[in-house]
């Protein structure tokens, strides 16, 4: 008899996990994904409404189950994802806060890097400074899906912030001058995640605010419309 897996937070109760999952934060976007793209879709976690779905689009398996806010619960999920379950392509498609006057709401980033303000990376004890980045297979099939889709992306460093409210003022205009493209919170932890599993890890980013432009979206418009960040994500099953 095979052995069923499940961790405290992942119960599949026997169904499958696909080898390519999407991360969105919020796990009704999840679900918006699956009911809106997905065909043959079986629904593989409900634990702590953290939904999960694997079915198929264009035909290719594929899951898309939601992170949560922040790091320890993206390295949570993606942890379980590549160690229990086999996962080998995790895409994370969430929303940020953009820094720079080019970028305007709805745009799409893809986070190459992830620059970060949390701790996340002290458990490997490393001698230096580590730069978490995405896997750069994933990065290049996604700028040419973006690009044969004529969806347009902005490519660069992002950070990943343990912190939505930020007491520090002076925090976003330095990574501004930094260049960092958008404030997200759970990159930069599914980064490292891969690189030690040796698996491949990508955040695309939908622009939901402005953070000097003073625009921001609603809790709606960030479940159901950030569908052309969707769409990329998805052709990436392979
Ligand atoms: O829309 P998601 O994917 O949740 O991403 C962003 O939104 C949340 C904060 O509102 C954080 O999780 C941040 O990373
Ligand atoms: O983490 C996030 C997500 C959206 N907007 C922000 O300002 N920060």
């Amino acid at each position: 008899m095979s052995e069923v897996k499940q961790t405290a937070h992942i119960n599949p109760k026997g169904e499958e996990i696909a080898e390519t999952v999407l991360l969105p934060g919020d796990p009704l976007r999840a679900k918006f994904i699956a009911d809106t793209f997905l065909e043959d879709v079986t629904q593989f976690n409900t634990v702590r409404n953290m939904f999960g779905y694997t079915g198929t689009y264009k035909g290719k398996r594929i899951s898309v189950m939601g992170s949560g806010m922040g790091m320890p619960s993206m390295g949570i999920y993606s942890w379980e994802l590549i160690h229990v379950f086999g996962v080998k392509n995790l895409i994370r498609i969430g929303s940020c806060g953009a820094l720079q006057d080019d970028l305007n709401l709805y745009d799409i980033i893809i986070g190459m890097g992830a620059s970060s303000n949390s701790n996340y990376v002290s458990q490997y004890h490393l001698p230096g400074h580590y730069a978490p980045i995405a896997s750069y297979s994933l990065l290049e099939k996604a700028k040419q899906v973006a690009d044969a889709k004529g969806y347009p992306v902005h490519v660069g460093n992002i950070l990943s912030s343990d912190t939505f409210y930020n007491a520090d003022k002076e925090a976003n205009d330095k990574w501004r001058g930094m260049g960092i493209l958008g404030i997200e919170m759970e990159a930069a932890a599914l980064y490292m995640n891969a690189a030690e599993a040796g698996v491949n890890a990508l955040c695309i980013l939908t622009v939901s605010d402005h953070i000097y432009k003073q625009e921001e979206t609603t809790s709606d418009e960030r479940e159901t419309s950030f569908t052309k960040m969707m769409e990329i994500a998805l052709d990436l099953a392979e």
